[in-house]
């Protein structure tokens, strides 16, 4: 992994080195203020970029269009909510997808597979262990944005989310978020109303250079990636662990997320 990884800066495989200690205190500082981190460069830049000409050719051809209008929620409705409720404003997202099935061999899946990163996440995220999901569709994905292209104001279906990026667009392509705008207690409806008006004076922006690993809490932080502007794509690889072994997408998900079932 040294040839892919930037492990000296990032010591995922010495768990016994100080600075491996240091690093988790970092990360698990920075997620409990900010809901996030990065490790700047962590899969070599020069390699994110050949990953993303990798996979063009099949994004160009055998790629999921995941293109539709959705809410925050992914769902028709909510219950007790009324349809016309502003929380329920639909946008467009468009991108296309591959899934770990379309990606066996790559490094993307050397990196979600490699059992250090597990181990590592669990630690910062105060979880006994980490699982990779045991879904040949959602486990992990390499989603690309062209010219035109976003991901719409959603909240994550897992607690958190972890990515690495692989190209980054020339303009725009930005991953916007207001950090903890619900919590499991309060749905926040008017705070999420107002969020989508466009008026939350919290809401941020990331801008990271490829191969930097991101860990986000999305479960509670809506987020969206803004339109890609310009002839230079966005790539992203998208890796989804669970606490527990096993998990999977119902079908229904599948469909919507990958237009099929696996
Ligand atoms: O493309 C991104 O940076 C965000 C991806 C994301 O939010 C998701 O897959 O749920
Ligand atoms: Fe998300």
């Amino acid at each position: 992994m040294h040839t892919y990884l930037d492990l000296d800066k990032f010591p995922l495989d010495r768990p016994d080195d100080p600075a491996y200690a240091d690093l988790v205190a970092r990360c698990k500082s920075e997620i409990s203020k900010g809901g996030m981190f990065n490790l700047d460069a962590f899969l070599r830049p020069e390699y994110a970029l050949a990953e993303a000409k990798t996979h063009t050719p099949k994004m160009d051809t055998e790629s999921f269009n995941h293109k539709r209008a959705h809410n925050v929620y992914f769902t028709k409705s909510v219950p007790g909510l009324s349809d016309d409720h502003p929380a329920l404003k639909l946008f467009e997202t468009s991108n296309n997808t591959l899934c770990n099935d379309q990606l066996s061999g790559s490094v993307v899946e050397k990196i979600y597979t490699w059992a250090p990163l597990r181990r590592f996440l669990a630690e910062v995220m105060n979880k006994p262990a980490l699982y990779p999901m045991d879904d040949p569709l959602a486990a992990f994905n390499v989603m690309r944005y062209e010219e035109g292209q976003a991901l719409n104001w959603h909240f994550d279906r897992s607690e958190f989310t972890v990515t690495l990026l692989l190209q980054a667009p020339k303009e725009g392509g930005l991953f916007e978020y207001r950090t903890d705008l619900r919590t499991m207690d309060d749905p926040n409806y008017d705070g999420v109303a107002q969020l989508l008006a466009g008026k939350d004076p919290q809401m941020q922006q990331m801008n990271v250079v490829p191969g930097t690993l991101n860990v986000f809490r999305g479960v509670n932080t809506p987020h969206r990636v803004t339109p890609v502007k310009g002839d230079r794509a966005r790539m992203i690889a998208v890796l989804t662990y669970y606490e527990t072994p096993g998990a999977r997408f119902t079908e229904t998900e599948q469909l919507g997320f990958y237009g099929r079932t696996a």
